[in-house]
C-alpha cells in the first residue's frame, strides 16, 4: 500500500496541480478536478483511455459523466486519503 502524502508533500502537489484544476476535497483526503470537452464523444474518448491508464495502474478514479464535463475525485481507499498513486494518475489526465 502506498503511503498518505505528509503536510509538505500534499502542499507541493496542490502547487503543481492547482494551475491545472485540481483542488483539495472538503474531506481532505482527495483532489477534485472538472474536465470540460466540446463533445460527448470527447469526454467519453478520455474516459476511456484514462480508464485503460487507471486498470493498468490497478488505480480507479471516482468519476460522473454528464455530457461534454467529467468531475473527478481521487483518493486511495486503501491507504484512506491522498497518496502518490492519485498525484500520478492525476498527472496523466491533465497531460492527456
Ligand atoms: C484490491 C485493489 O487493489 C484495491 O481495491 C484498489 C483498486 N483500485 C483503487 N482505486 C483507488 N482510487 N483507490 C484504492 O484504494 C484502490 N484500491
Amino acid at each position: 500500500m502506498t503511503e498518505i502524502l505528509n503536510d509538505a508533500d500534499r502542499d507541493a502537489l496542490l502547487a503543481e496541480l492547482g494551475p491545472k484544476g485540481w483542488t483539495l476535497t472538503d474531506d481532505g483526503k482527495g483532489i477534485q478536478c472538472q474536465f470540460k470537452f466540446g463533445t460527448f464523444p470527447e469526454a467519453l474518448g478520455w474516459m476511456v483511455r484514462m480508464g485503460i491508464i487507471a486498470e493498468k495502474m490497478n488505480h480507479h478514479p471516482e468519476w460522473t459523466n454528464v455530457y461534454n464535463r467529467v468531475d473527478v475525485t481521487l483518493t486511495s481507499h486503501d491507504a484512506g486519503g491522498l497518496t502518490t498513486l492519485d498525484a500520478k494518475l492525476a498527472r496523466k489526465m491533465s497531460a492527456d
